[in-house]
């Protein structure tokens, strides 16, 4: 009632009583969207009413950026759902957390132990040690022929192995069984919650729904589960008598000085949005990478000459020549814009009034941002849905993506996933030669999520090349 002299945006026809727009919520949810901008007219921005929530969706790149800039303030908050309320240790962690001193807070942590450019640089040694070992392990049956290979779960061990080291000291995938076991477990967990937090995801605007479903209880299951392992790696490093200089070590020294702030709820809180948030994203944005370049060979054969050309067959990729590596580079900004691993973005939520695009935003509303829309808007882009990293060489094509955020709420972790996803993606494609499993396309559907992973877990075959005999 209160909305009713509002200047709303434009809306889909047929809410229905109560259920309101819910219906239409077909997955995945970013093709619905828009679908619906275009019945609207190529509508920029539209509202929906899903279940009790005012739902704004916007499509277009300028009202984006009017979004996170003139309005950035307004709209950095997130709603509370219902998975950040008991995976989220009630939205207390750098993710989920309201705008304000506390999220501010976690993210001077954050940057100053793991985002620094000082600190990206002291962990590339990781990233170069786990990308080696993913090589080694690739190359022992492919020596002599291609062999078939399940591609994604390798990549998610490494990004995994990535994360975790940087946090804690610790490699889970090609270390002892039980470790491997448990990574397995966390791994899934960590699927269930990217699930969980689709924007589709109707318990989180229909009360009777998690009634129904008891969404709210398997959440509540979900979190005691992963707080298990969280607590144990707290627990280890408090436990060790060397202390190390992980991101925990540091958080645990910082607990012996101010132990109101810095409880065990707060560290678990910092490490699981750097899992979280660190892992899908990267695997994905290297699945779909290097699914492209499966469908186009023309394309891989391109970037592997650039890196014969640049680098030759004596030594391995390294992260300081990716500089000189302009089209792997342009490759892995055409994944991302085709295929942007947060293709919704996060949700944000808006703390106060405010006005977008010339219409009236309530206090309360929630806001999505339908970047992969943007990502293929023919306005932008010649030729959108063409993979064509080419693109990428005219002046400021790559200041049009977005697909790490804007403004005060974007992703901490975009050079880090960057410079991991590029570096990785070199390595596979100067160490080996890759076909597809057989002669048909790679099927490039998207499964439901939040972060958008391939409905069809990537396969391929692959054979090494000579550089590995030579360097490994
Ligand atoms: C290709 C890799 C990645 C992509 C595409 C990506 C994308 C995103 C996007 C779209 C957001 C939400 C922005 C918004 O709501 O406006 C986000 C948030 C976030 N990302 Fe990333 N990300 C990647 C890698 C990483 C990595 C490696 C880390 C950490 C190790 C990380 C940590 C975070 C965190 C903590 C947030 C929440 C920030 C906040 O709410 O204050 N991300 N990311």
């Amino acid at each position: 009632k209160s909305n009713r002299n509002l200047n709303l945006p434009p809306s889909p026809a047929y809410p229905l009583p109560v259920i309101g727009h819910l219906h239409l919520l077909k997955q995945p949810v970013h093709r619905t969207f828009l679908s619906i901008s275009q019945s609207l007219g190529n509508a920029p921005i539209f509202h929906l009413r899903l279940g009790n929530r005012l739902v704004y969706v916007i499509s277009s790149r300028s009202v984006a950026e009017e979004c996170f800039t003139k309005n950035d303030i307004v709209l950095a908050n997130r709603p509370d759902i219902i998975m950040a309320k008991h995976v989220g240790y009630n939205s207390t962690n750098m993710i989920a957390a309201p705008y304000g001193d506390h999220w501010r807070n976690l993210r001077r942590i954050a940057t100053v132990e793991i985002f620094s450019s000082h600190r990206i640089s002291t962990f590339m040694s990781i990233r170069k040690d786990e990308i080696r070992r993913l090589i080694t392990l690739l190359s022992r049956d492919s020596l002599h022929g291609f062999v078939e290979v399940e591609l994604k779960s390798l990549l998610a061990n490494l990004v995994f192995n990535n994360i975790i080291m940087m946090v804690a000291g610790k490699r889970y995938y090609g270390g002892g069984t039980e470790d491997n076991d448990e990574a397995k477990l966390v791994r899934e967990l960590i699927s269930e919650i990217v699930t969980g937090t689709s924007a589709g995801n109707l318990a989180d605007y229909l009360p009777i729904i998690n009634w129904v479903t008891k969404f709210e209880q398997r959440t509540i299951s979900l979190g005691n589960r992963l707080d298990k392992f969280l607590q144990k790696l707290v627990d280890e490093k408090r436990a060790e008598k060397e202390k190390g200089q992980t991101l925990i070590n540091h958080l645990l020294s910082f607990q012996e000085t101010q132990p109101e702030y810095y409880t065990d709820v707060i560290i678990k809180g910092i490490i699981l949005a750097l899992v979280v948030a660190g892992t899908e994203t990267s695997e994905v944005t290297l699945e779909w990478a290097m699914s492209n370049l499966l469908n186009h060979p023309e394309i891989l054969e391109k970037v592997r000459a650039e890196i014969d050309d640049k680098i030759g067959s004596d030594r391995l990729i390294e992260e300081s020549d990716i500089v000189n590596l302009p089209y792997l580079q342009n490759t892995v900004s055409e994944t991302l814009r085709l295929y942007p691993a947060v293709p919704l973005l996060l949700p944000h939520f808006s703390s106060d009034e405010c006005k977008v695009a010339g219409y009236d935003m309530p206090r309360g509303t929630l806001l999505l941002t339908n970047v992969w829309a943007m990502h293929r808007d023919p306005d932008l882009w010649e030729e959108p849905e063409r993979f064509k990293p080419e693109r990428f060489e005219k002046e400021g094509e790559a200041q049009k993506l977005i697909p790490f955020g804007m403004g005060r709420r974007a992703c901490p972790g975009a050079e880090l996933g960057k410079r991991l996803v590029t570096l990785a993606l070199g390595s596979l494609i100067q160490c080996f030669e890759w076909e597809r499993v057989g002669e048909e396309l790679l099927d490039m559907t998207e499964a439901e999520g939040i972060t958008m992973p391939k409905a069809t877990p990537l396969r391929a075959m692959c054979k090494t090349r000579v550089v590995v005999s030579k360097v490994i």
